[in-house]
Formats: structure tokens, C-alpha cells, sequence
């Protein structure tokens, strides 16, 4: 059994940023630029007024009260087109642009209109004036190729007058289920079958993750079945199965596979939930073979799924970020499996919040993986530890 870093250094290798797609920039947010934002205008194009008010002369504010001609206004969009010389003054609004000759914006308020004229009670030469380029310069990177788009990201790039931009493609992830005895929510249930909960959780996942799932439905426990629906996943960037993949004999995935080409790289990882898990390629397409307990299922999917899809979309990949705290309870010594025991986090007395892991860790158990809010993670052969020892743990935050 192979290690749980040298199975996820393994699947890695696999897998590169997909090609980059145009998207509608207000469809961008969330999706991962494949190329550099870079400002296709100056903002703002001239100076232009941060307030209602009047363009004047700075000098002409020496003394004050001042009273000074109107010479014309110039609204947002419309520009004036003479120049403001001295005693002179333009009505303008916020975002007008600066007259020729005026420097200075004083406010509607510290003003008097007098109809052809306005008497300035109050006012700082050089103020109210946002300066051409305050914001950005054309030419300028706004955004870098790998950024994950958040909305301001999208508000700036929309500013810098892109209506398009080049993010990477969509993972495809065609997810297969398999079993006799798993129906769909919902579909009348035999004796002995159980409602599958694995593909539609996977698909979830990777939607949440920035992939687009391919459902392939549920395979029974036979091999040209089986050989005829995974087909389905052609065109794919990734086939994730699950079920079928342990040492019974309707455990058919990787005979199947085998029996259509499959080149297994690796089939069984000391990791406890999830040793049946099994990588290779199916013709052209990797093949992740999920287990079929369903918190195995999700648990590997976040720690081999999750980073292959940040991969192909031009993400770092590394392990679901990791985080620490301190046991609230204390846990036997590990056997050779890396264990990843499901708990619930509360705050401490310290900085680190206290983990307190479930009693029961059946990896059927999906009540306790929803409950749960963090995988403590046990190396292989950790010692036993005390209540307050502290551990590495991989929050649960978007699985
Ligand atoms: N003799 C051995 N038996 C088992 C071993 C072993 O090493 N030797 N490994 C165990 C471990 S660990 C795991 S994990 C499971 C994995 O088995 P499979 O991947 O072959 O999964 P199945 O047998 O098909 O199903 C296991 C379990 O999960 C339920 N299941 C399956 N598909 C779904 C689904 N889509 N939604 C919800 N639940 C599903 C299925 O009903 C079974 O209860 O093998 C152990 N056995
Ligand atoms: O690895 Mo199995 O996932 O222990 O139940």
C-alpha cells in the first residue's frame, strides 16, 4: 500500500491547467483567469471633478469671499470645451471632466449660485480634483494569470474595459456509481438496496469546486454494463467511479476496467477512510476509483479529487488546506493507515479551537460526516495522545 502523499503526487502528475475559454466577464466570478488582465484604458481618462460644484482657478481662492463669472457648465460626459481664466468659473457634477485652465472643484454648498455668476465662500485650491490615471494607466496588469475571480475582480477587469476574459475551462468529470443494490433518491427500494448517495454528493463536489459533472448513472454488478456506460465518460478530463473497487467478487471495476485497457497505476493506499482507492488511465481518460462506503467516497474525493480539479484549472493543488487544534479527547495509538477521524471543532481557551472526534467512525456513517467540521488527521503508527496534544486537521468548509 502506497503512502496517501505518494498517491496524491501520483494523480497529480496526471493532470495540467486545461486550455483557456472566453467567458462574459460578469460570468467570471469564481473561475480561474488563464490570462493577464491588462487595463485597455486609463481611469479615469482626465481629471475629472469628486464632487457638485464649480471648476475654478486655485489662485482665485486667495481671499475669500470671491465672486467669479460663469462662463458655461460642463455635465458628466460632456465636456467643456473652453478655458476657465482668471475670475472665471464652470458649474460641473461629480465625474465631470476639469476644465482647460481650472485645477480646483469648490463645493455646491460653500457656494452661492448668483445665476451668472457664484460667490465662493469657501474652498482649497488643488481640492475635488481626481487626478487622469488616479485608479490605473492603460497598459497596466490588473489581474494575474492563476487568480480565482472574486466579484470585486470582476468590477475591476469590467472597469479596465474588458467585456470578455480568458479563464481556464471547466474540469469534465464524468461520475459512474456502481452497485446491485443502489437506486436513486426517491425510486422504489427493493430488499436489500440502499439509496445511492454517492453520485450525486460527488457531483456536488465538483461543481462546488469548478468542475462540470457528467452524470453516468449507476452501473449494476456486470461487466458489460459497467464497460458500456464508462464509455460515456469519452470526452472527459476525468472518470471518478465508486464502488466495486474492494477484493469481492462483484467488486468488478478494476476486472472491468482491466478487460477495456485500464493502465492501473495504483489500487490501495494506507489511508483509513478510502484503502480501496484505485488510479490509472482508461484509454486516454484518468480513472479515479472511489471507494464505495460513502464517507470513504467523499473523504477521498476531497483529498485526491479536490486538488486534481484546482489543478486543471490552474490552481496550486496541494491538500485541502490544512489547519491545527488542540484534541479535545484523547486517541489510541494509529496502525499503519493515515486516519482521518471525523470531529466537531468549538473554541478554546487558546488560539486553537479543540477538535472532539465522533466514537463512531464507521465509514458508513454519513450522519457523523455531516456533523462532523473538521478531519483530524493521524500519521501512520502515531503514538497515543493525550487530551490537549495538538493535531493537524483539514476543515470541512466546502465538502
Ligand atoms: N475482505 C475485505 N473486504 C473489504 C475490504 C478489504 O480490504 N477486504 N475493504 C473494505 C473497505 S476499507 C472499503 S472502503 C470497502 C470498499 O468497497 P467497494 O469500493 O468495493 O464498495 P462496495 O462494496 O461497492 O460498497 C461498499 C458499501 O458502500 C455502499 N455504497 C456503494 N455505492 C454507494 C452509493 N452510490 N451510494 C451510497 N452507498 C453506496 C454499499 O452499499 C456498501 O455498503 O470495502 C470493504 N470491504
Ligand atoms: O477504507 Mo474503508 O474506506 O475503511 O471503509
Amino acid at each position: 500500500m502506497i503512502s496517501v502523499d505518494e498517491a496524491l503526487a501520483r494523480i497529480l502528475v496526471q493532470f495540467q491547467p486545461l486550455a483557456g475559454e472566453l467567458v462574459g466577464v460578469g460570468d467570471a466570478v469564481g473561475r480561474v483567469l488563464a490570462a493577464d488582465v491588462v487595463a485597455r484604458v486609463t481611469q479615469p481618462p482626465a481629471a475629472v471633478s469628486a464632487m457638485d460644484g464649480w471648476a475654478v482657478r486655485g489662485s482665485d481662492l486667495d481671499s475669500l469671499p470671491v465672486t467669479l463669472a460663469r462662463i458655461g457648465e460642463a455635465p458628466a460626459g460632456r465636456p467643456f470645451a473652453g478655458t476657465v481664466a482668471p475670475g472665471q468659473a464652470v458649474r460641473l457634477f461629480t465625474g465631470s471632466v476639469i476644465p482647460n485652465g481650472a485645477d480646483t472643484v469648490v463645493l455646491q454648498e460653500d457656494c452661492d449660485d448668483l445665476g451668472d455668476g457664484v460667490r465662493v465662500r469657501e474652498g482649497t485650491p488643488g481640492r475635488w480634483v481626481r487626478a487622469a490615471g488616479l485608479d490605473f494607466i492603460a497598459g497596466t496588469v490588473g489581474l494575474k494569470a492563476g487568480r480565482p475571480l472574486t466579484v470585486r475582480d470582476v468590477a475591476l477587469a469590467a472597469a479596465m474595459n474588458h467585456p470578455f476574459l480568458t479563464v481556464h475551462r471547466r474540469p469534465r468529470v464524468a461520475i459512474l456509481a456502481t452497485g446491485d443494490e443502489v437506486v436513486m433518491p426517491g425510486e422504489p427500494l427493493g430488499p436489500g438496496q440502499i439509496v445511492s448517495s454517492n453520485g450525486l454528493a460527488l457531483a456536488a463536489l465538483v461543481r462546488r469546486h469548478g468542475g462540470t459533472p457528467v452524470n453516468l448513472g449507476i452501473a449494476p454488478d456486470d461487466a458489460d454494463t459497467l464497460a458500456t456506460l464508462a464509455r460515456g465518460a469519452a470526452g472527459c478530463d476525468l472518470l471518478v467511479t465508486t464502488g466495486g473497487a474492494s477484493v469481492g467478487e462483484y467488486d468488478l471495476v478494476r476486472d472491468m476496467m482491466g478487460g477495456q485497457g485500464l493502465d492501473l497505476d495504483f489500487w490501495k493506499i494506507a489511508m483509513r477512510p478510502g484503502k480501496p482507492l484505485m488510479f490509472g488511465r482508461l484509454g486516454g481518460t484518468p480513472l479515479l476509483g472511489l471507494p464505495g462506503n460513502p464517507v470513504s467516497s467523499l473523504v477521498c474525493a476531497a483529498l485526491f479529487l479536490v486538488p486534481a480539479l484546482r489543478r486543471m484549472q490552474g490552481l496550486a493543488p496541494a491538500e485541502l488546506p490544512r489547519a491545527r487544534a488542540v484534541l479535545a479527547t484523547p486517541l489510541p495509538a494509529n496502525d499503519r493507515r493515515q486516519d482521518y477521524l471525523r470531529a466537531t471543532l468549538a473554541p478554546g481557551d487558546g488560539a486553537l479551537p479543540h477538535a472532539a472526534t465522533f466514537t463512531q467512525q464507521d465509514s458508513s456513517m454519513l450522519s457523523r460526516l455531516a456533523a462532523a467540521d473538521c478531519l483530524i488527521i493521524r500519521p501512520p503508527h502515531a503514538p497515543a495522545a493525550e487530551a490537549g496534544t495538538v493535531v493537524d486537521i483539514v476543515p470541512l468548509d466546502g465538502i
